[in-house]
């Protein structure tokens, strides 16, 4: 993950400033890509003698021509040697492989040495307390860890060890789509030099990015080092973590935007990673599609989710973590008839868990879920907290949650096997 020296092109980019739109050659941006995401040597001595764990061939021009033969799904292959320590990619020029292929290999590693491998962000507040939000692609893991009130660890790939939490990447990915200064400041001030664009629109004339113009993808992105951020985390690492959110995007509108879990609920959850996928985070999706993705991530696991599943539930319960699910989906019915919970509201139940003030709440239990939502809470008016006042069709809602309630039952089937501890009991009741 480290890389030896920094070469030529990514000199002369450094010495431009910041208003002169570069744009790379595809090597040199995939070498910048790289040299923002993974961790950089801290001084020449470190690169001494240096030995990369993994190789990454990165053939983005090449394509396989015979990918139908060769049972893919597209002229796109990227593929990962475990024992070779190699990987080749191709045909694509996303630079999000290059760093989730490494992720889903300390997915591999991390465990065999008892460490638990996340896709989570994480944040630290001023006295040190620590909180890690898993989510997949489009929750909201970078633009809710960036928090002006809390100094940023890392934005996506976290590991959890006895000795507390550490960020294994050295930058931030963040999504560009309607980026604006006034939702998400510290992102939109984080693009600066040797910060790169990737699939944004240009203005052609004045060279000035435009974040609503999505012609080329819903996908956008933006990387840059984690410096970037004003309040980072210099040291990457964090003490263990008193909270845990799990951000799920709930296309149905029917889970409230925060809800406490109990130890049973939060394993439950953890293995369904329920949430949609979203426009602009895989091929072909363009508008939201509930899922379940195991341990909010299912793509990069290279074990069993229940492994990953044991190794959480042990920290969670030696450290005293509290858990929470956040929904930052659908509010006032689903996709298509309500809308999106504003930034503005999930940060407000967030800031309650962090500091503490939703334990002063009264809660009441969800019937299907069983879960606790709170009644009030200061910022947020009551017919957002709870998903069935913001329906204007009660009967809707409750049609929508039973048939929710279901999917769950339906998908958690896959972890009632013998030898492995069952969460069910813990799910909804339908
Ligand atoms: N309530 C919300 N909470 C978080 N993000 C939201 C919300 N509503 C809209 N968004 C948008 O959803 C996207 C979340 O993306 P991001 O934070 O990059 O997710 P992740 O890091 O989990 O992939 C951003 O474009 C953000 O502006
Ligand atoms: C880089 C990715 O993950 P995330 O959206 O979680 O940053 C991705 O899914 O392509």
């Amino acid at each position: 993950m480290r890389r030896p020296t920094r070469r030529e092109p990514l000199w002369r980019m450094a010495r431009l400033p910041w208003t002169q739109v570069r744009f790379l050659t595809e090597q040199a941006w995939q070498q910048h890509f790289v040299t923002n995401m993974f961790i950089r040597p801290q001084s020449t001595k470190e690169i001494e003698g240096f030995a990369p764990d993994f190789t990454i061939i990165n053939a983005c021009r090449v394509v396989d021509e015979k990918w139908k033969e060769h049972g893919i799904n597209s002229e796109v292959f990227v593929a990962f040697n475990l024992e070779k320590k190699v990987a080749i990619i191709g045909g694509t020029f996303y630079g999000g492989e290059m760093k989730k292929g490494i992720f889903s290999m300390m997915n591999y590693w991390l465990p065999l040495e008892g460490i638990m491998p996340m896709h989570c962000s994480a944040n630290k507040g001023k006295a040190g307390d620590t909180a890690l939000f898993f989510g997949l692609s489009g929750t909201g893991k970078t633009t809710l860890s960036a928090d002006p009130g809390r100094y940023l660890i890392g934005d996506d790939e976290h590991g959890w060890d006895d000795h507390g939490i550490f960020n294994f990447e050295g930058g931030c990915y963040a999504k560009t789509i309607n980026l604006s200064e006034e939702n998400e400041p510290d992102i939109y001030r984080a693009i600066k030099r040797d910060a790169m664009l990737e699939n944004v629109y240009i203005d052609p004339t004045t060279k000035v990015p435009d974040y609503y113009n999505t012609s080329k993808t819903e996908n956008g992105r933006v990387s840059y080092p984690l410096h970037h951020i004003n309040n980072y985390e210099p040291t990457s690492m964090g003490d263990h973590p008193d909270k845990v959110i799990f951000l799920t995007c709930d296309a149905f509108g029917v889970l409230p935007p925060v809800a406490k879990l109990s130890p049973g609920q939060a394993m439950y959850h953890f293995l369904s990673g329920y949430t949609a996928k979203v426009a602009g985070t895989e091929r072909g999706i363009t508008e939201p599609q509930a899922t379940f993705s195991a341990c909010f991530g299912a793509a990069f696991l290279t074990l069993h989710p229940t492994k990953y599943a044991d190794l959480l539930q042990k920290k969670l319960e030696k450290h005293g973590t509290a858990t929470y699910l956040v929904n930052t989906g659908w509010t006032g019915g689903g996709y298509g008839v309500g809308k999106r919970m504003s930034i503005k509201n999930t940060r407000t139940c967030i800031d309650a868990i962090l500091d503490g003030s939703i334990k002063n709440a009264s809660f009441s239990t969800d019937p299907v879920f069983g879960f606790s939502v709170p009644k009030a809470l200061h910022g947020v008016a009551s017919d957002v907290l709870d998903p069935r006042t913001a329906w204007a069709d009660k009967a809707a809602y409750d049609a929508q949650r039973l048939k929710l309630g279901a999917m769950f039952q339906k998908n958690y089937t896959k972890y009632v096997t013998p030898g492995v501890t069952d969460y069910s009991s813990h799910g909804p009741k339908v």
